[in-house]
């Protein structure tokens, strides 16, 4: 990994949630490969807006190896600057207006913190590993693009021998030690929302549909609602269209989804790029097959710089103040390990 970025070639490492196999990607060239059908093998790393390319690491070496990881971050109280806080709060406020005119019945703000590192990403991403087991955890670089990190809870789609499965995720309550978390009304409705919005843009591709139980599911120091979705695609339906269909998700984007994204892009204080995106194997291992997930909980890094990426769902309920503090505590997942 360390001889990826010395020499400046693309290169990926990832480890799927709950598996103790890590999986590594090279590039042998520069080039800035992009994939506009998701019919090429490889890599794909897409932003937020998908028509700024959707970049491709072909896979020209992959190597896989057994590791486990248990290096727990020394739990030390994380001082959180308060930066940020006025503007957060007047976007989320806008938010919220958008909301009760009707014009949306969702939106996801986020924000961007920057702040100085001195961390070797090597350390970096053994901590995120270490720390996450049951997330998606990847470090990847590219030359012309740059180099990122995370540990992301949402999986965006994953294909396999005919199979769909993806999930509805929403909802976020900070981990305490013994203590299950205990959803309200608000939390219980914004993640049936997104289940019933995956059931009318996934539905009509699809022979059935299983939309489980919403449970709660902990990632880092938080806990979310979750219901996990099965099914199995009606046969022609391309990887483009299953896709199209559910990239931008309602947990990284709104209801419905172009007013919000149009508002997203309007409104956020910065740009995206590849937060809220998607990123993982496609037709990696054999044709029509893809493993991909929601770029959260992430970080883009620089040689000593790192800037964290973090947003969460406003509804006619939000709270604004407590969005910040929501934003706040989805912060700790990275700087925790900075
Ligand atoms: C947008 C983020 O989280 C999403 C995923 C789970 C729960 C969320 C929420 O409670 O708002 C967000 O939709 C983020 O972490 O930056």
């Amino acid at each position: 990994m360390g001889l990826g970025l010395e020499i400046g070639l693309p290169f990926v490492a990832f480890r799927k949630p709950n598996e103790q196999v890590l999986t590594a990607i090279f590039q042998s060239n520069a080039n800035l490969n992009i994939t506009k059908d998701f019919e090429d093998n490889g890599f794909v790393f897409a932003p937020f807006s998908l028509n700024e390319g959707v970049v491709l690491i072909q896979p020209d070496e992959v190597f896989q190896t057994h590791v486990l990881f248990e290096s727990e971050v020394k739990n030390k109280e994380l001082v959180i600057s308060e930066d940020g806080q006025k503007e957060h709060i007047e976007l989320v406020e806008k938010g919220i207006q958008a909301i009760q005119s009707g014009e949306l019945k969702k939106v996801v703000l986020s924000r961007k913190i920057d702040l100085k590192i001195s961390k070797n990403p090597i350390q970096i991403f053994k901590d995120v590993l270490g720390n996450y087991p049951n997330a998606f955890c990847y470090f990847f670089h590219h030359p012309k693009v740059g180099t990122w990190c995370g540990a992301t809870p949402e999986t965006l789609v994953r294909i396999k021998d005919g199979q769909l499965k993806t999930m509805s995720l929403a909802a976020t309550l900070p981990y305490e030690e013994n203590k299950q978390p205990e959803w309200g009304a608000k939390e219980i409705e914004e993640q049936q929302m997104v289940s019933d919005h995956i059931k009318d843009s996934l539905g009509n591709l699809m022979e059935d549909l299983i939309i489980e139980k919403a449970e709660s599911i902990r990632a880092g120091k938080l806990w979310h609602l979750r219901s996990e979705v099965k099914g199995v695609p009606l046969p022609n339906t391309s990887l483009s269209e299953i896709i199209n269909s559910l990239h931008p998700t309602p947990a990284v984007c709104g209801i419905p989804t172009k007013v919000a994204q149009d508002f997203i892009l309007q409104n956020e204080n910065y740009q995206r790029t590849y937060y809220t995106g998607f990123l993982g194997e496609l037709n990696l291992w054999a044709p029509k097959e893809a493993s991909l997930f929601v770029n959260l909980r992430c970080m883009e890094l620089s040689s000593n710089h790192a800037a964290i990426f973090v947003g969460g769902g406003i509804t006619a309920g939000s709270v604004p103040e407590q969005e910040w503090i929501e934003t706040q505590n989805k912060s700790k997942t990275m700087l925790g390990i900075l």
